[in-house]
């Protein structure tokens, strides 16, 4: 059988795509492109239409209206010649749960026609060969993660939805799992994934659209959404070699702030500042953090949900 889709062209293109559930409208029109070989991330608040967004991409839900086009096939009703080039991992990941970590994958694997070589590749893949044998219901919630990853990949998918893959995992699970999404991006594959960690992110994704009430409230490079947010670099001062005072007198300074015993300034002139405080503390009392794609992502988040209250506002006074 020939695979389903086509190998070049963008990997997914959505096209004014809406999803209401009775009253709750969880999309909203969501038109974007994902390009073959990137690693994009879908950012946003719980409840923004992440999760919807991923599962009518993979063809689990229908839009309302609106068109979607996954390696230029409509996933929708399920494209079961396309599942196959596509890696899906979700929050609700089903196992068969009375069966080893090892047996459960063989059993996939089965399901897609491969052999026991391919479930034990899967599993080192994710680092959890040594728990191979052991139960699915005894695994721990970061281990059934990892085994959820290793089902998605076992058949060597080209398109990868991850729905917070990183969820439950520890820092230093966390760390590999990057590792072993870069491996799969350097090989060409694309990277659809969702996540509420912005430093996770930053480091890995390609572009980002961040989503919110149902709708991409901004979709770029994680660098060139720092800039345009013009989220505030930070300058930590300990406390006590400068009053706030002097330090909000300072050309440039938006903001100062107290926490842990430093001294916070927020700025957008980072450089011109770090010259005027260092000329009054030492530069070598300064810690600098730059701005992140979380600074990011909580200027544009507050900006529209302060739009929505403002608009929730006009209506009550419009009808009294
Ligand atoms: N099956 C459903 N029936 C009714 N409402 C739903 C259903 N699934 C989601 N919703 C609602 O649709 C909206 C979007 O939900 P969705 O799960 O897509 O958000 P999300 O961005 O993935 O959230 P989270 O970050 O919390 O996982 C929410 O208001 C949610 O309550």
């Amino acid at each position: 059988m020939s695979p389903a889709g086509t190998t070049s062209g963008p990997a997914v293109v959505l096209d004014g795509v809406a999803k209401r559930y009775g009253e709750v409208r969880a999309l909203d029109g969501v038109s974007l492109t994902v390009e073959r070989g990137e690693f994009f991330g879908v950012l946003g608040p719980n409840g923004a239409g992440k999760t919807t967004l991923v599962e009518i991409v993979v063809g689990m839900r229908q839009p309302d209206t609106g068109t979607v086009s996954v390696l230029g096939e409509n996933p929708w009703p399920r494209n079961t010649a396309l599942l196959r080039r596509l890696g899906v991992q979700t929050q609700t990941s089903a196992f068969f749960t009375r069966l080893t970590a090892a047996e459960h994958l063989e059993t996939v694997a089965a399901l897609y026609g491969l052999d026991r070589a391919a479930a034990r590749r899967a599993l080192e893949l994710v680092d959890l060969a040594e728990k191979a044998r052991s139960r699915v219901d005894d695994l721990s919630g970061g281990q059934r993660q990892r085994l959820a990853l290793a089902t998605a990949l076992i058949h060597g998918p080209d398109l990868i939805f991850l729905d917070e893959p990183t969820a439950a995992l520890d820092p230093e699970a966390r760390r590999s799992l990057w590792e072993v999404l870069r491996s799969l991006r350097s090989e060409g594959r694309t990277i659809v994934y969702t996540t509420h960690h912005l430093d996770e992110a930053e480091a890995l994704c390609d572009r980002v659209a961040i989503v919110t009430r149902g709708s991409v409230a901004a979709l770029d490079s994680p660098g060139n959404l720092i800039r345009s947010l013009a989220a505030p670099a930070r300058l930590l001062v300990p406390v006590g070699r400068i009053s706030a005072e002097q330090a909000r007198a300072v050309e440039g300074v938006d903001r100062v702030t107290v926490e842990g015993g430093e001294l916070v300034i927020e700025t957008r002139a980072a450089n011109r500042v770090l010259v005027s405080v260092g000329a009054l503390v030492g530069m070598e009392s300064i810690q600098t953090r730059t701005a992140t794609l979380e600074d990011a992502y909580l200027r544009l988040t507050a900006a529209t949900r302060d739009a929505a209250a403002a608009q929730a506002t006009n209506a009550t006074e419009q009808q009294s």
